[in-house]
């Protein structure tokens, strides 16, 4: 009797432990969207709005998101002193080609852990380019997968010509390699050949949210926040 009772409390307890740890899952929201769609620019405004509040209702449960760019954490290892994927980095972005996953993925897990163990609470993220390819999505499913959940992917959807104009005008002031005629036609190849069929795969699974991206930022940030609202 003693033993059967000890069985069943130590069951429950470790089904108790099951739910805390998955409770505990980092929640990820994929940013995708052609180059200079407004992924960045959105992405700034909903850190901004929803901060790091606490919401002693909800347990001190902190509401918030962190925001990691593919892209940043690509050129801040580009330019780490040391680093062996420097070149190769370097070479890709001007190419405006998708650099291999094993590399980016490293980037992105060591981001989030190390965003975690600064503050455990900090655990929803929004990861801004990417998956960008079917490489991209291989790398996540064999490393993050039961590690984070994708709740959804937050889609910035404009026309090719308005993600070249706004790549254009960034490009007199942001120091960028590939915010430039040559590259950004690159970009937009790799976006329409290799990310397109990502977002269109996560379609078919109900898990994309498509925002119209052409038109003002604040336009575009109140659809978001009402999804956002809304999704939790
Ligand atoms: N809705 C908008 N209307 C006009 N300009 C915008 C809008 N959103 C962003 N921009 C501007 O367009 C440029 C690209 O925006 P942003 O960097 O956010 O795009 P992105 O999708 O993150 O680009 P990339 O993928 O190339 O890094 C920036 O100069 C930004 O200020
Ligand atoms: N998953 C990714 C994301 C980005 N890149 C490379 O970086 C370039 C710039 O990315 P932005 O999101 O800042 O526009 C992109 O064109 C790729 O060369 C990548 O390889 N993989």
């Amino acid at each position: 009797m003693l033993v059967q009772l000890r069985g069943a409390l130590s069951r429950g307890v470790s089904s108790v432990v099951y739910r805390v740890a998955r409770a505990m899952k980092p929640q990820v929201i994929f940013v995708l969207g052609g180059p200079g769609a407004g992924k960045g620019t959105q992405c700034a405004k909903i850190v901004e709005t929803y901060g790091y509040t606490q919401l002693s209702v909800c347990l001190s449960q902190t509401y918030g998101y962190t925001h990691l760019s593919a892209g940043d954490l690509l050129r801040g290892e580009r330019s780490r002193e040391g680093s062996e994927f420097g070149q190769l980095i370097d070479s890709y972005i001007k190419d405006g080609k998708i650099v291999p996953v094993e590399i980016t993925i490293n980037l992105l897990r060591k981001a989030m852990e190390e965003t975690m163990q600064l503050d455990q609470k900090k655990s929803r993220f929004l990861i801004d380019g990417f998956p960008r390819n079917h490489d991209n999505l291989r790398g996540w499913t064999s490393v993050m997968e039961d590690k984070a959940d994708v709740k959804f992917v937050l889609f910035f959807d404009c026309s090719d010509q308005v993600c070249i104009n706004r790549c254009l005008e960034r490009g007199k002031s942001s120091g960028r390699t590939d915010d430039n005629r040559e590259s950004l036609e690159k970009r937009i190849q790799t976006y329409l050949q290799s990310t397109r069929p990502i977002i269109g795969q996560y379609e078919r699974q109900g898990k994309v949210h498509t925002v119209d991206a052409s038109r003002s930022v604040d336009e575009v940030f109140a659809d978001v926040k009402t999804l956002l609202d809304r999704e939790g």
